[in-house]
């Protein structure tokens, strides 16, 4: 059995979370992060369009980069120049924690500044 709630891992609040994500969605035009939640669990998703191929997998080596410095690893599902990714901590049993939103955060930054198409 593994111990929920360890160093630094603590369920974020709906408030706090309300807060997180309005900072997180102002780095992108049009595409926006979204709370998942059932009464067991709880997720942040979002669904990227990217320009092309090469362009999906750059940007795809970039988020894979900062999960394994992160030592946070997202859920990613991706065909052509589509990408959709979820977020959730396992070490609470599954609900979003600052982990989660640090790194929307980080990605949502490198979507909007070099990725994001349709922009207007
Ligand atoms: C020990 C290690 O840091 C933890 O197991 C990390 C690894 N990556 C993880 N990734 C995600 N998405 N949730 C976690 O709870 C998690 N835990």
């Amino acid at each position: 059995m593994k111990a929920f709630s360890t160093a630094n891992v603590a369920r974020l609040s709906l408030e706090a979370l309300k807060l997180r994500l309005a900072t997180i969605n102002s780095k992108a035009t049009k595409t926006f992060w979204s709370v998942n939640s059932t009464d067991s669990s709880s997720d942040l998703q979002v669904d990227y369009k990217l320009r092309n191929f090469t362009k999906t997998w750059q940007f795809l080596n970039e988020v894979a980069g900062l999960a394994h410095e992160m030592r946070h690893h997202p859920t990613i599902t991706t065909t052509y120049n589509k990408v959709h990714i979820l977020l959730t901590t396992h070490d609470v049993g599954n609900h979003i924690t600052e982990s989660d939103t640090s790194l929307a955060d980080k990605i949502h930054e490198i979507y909007g500044s070099k990725y994001e198409v349709d922009k207007n």
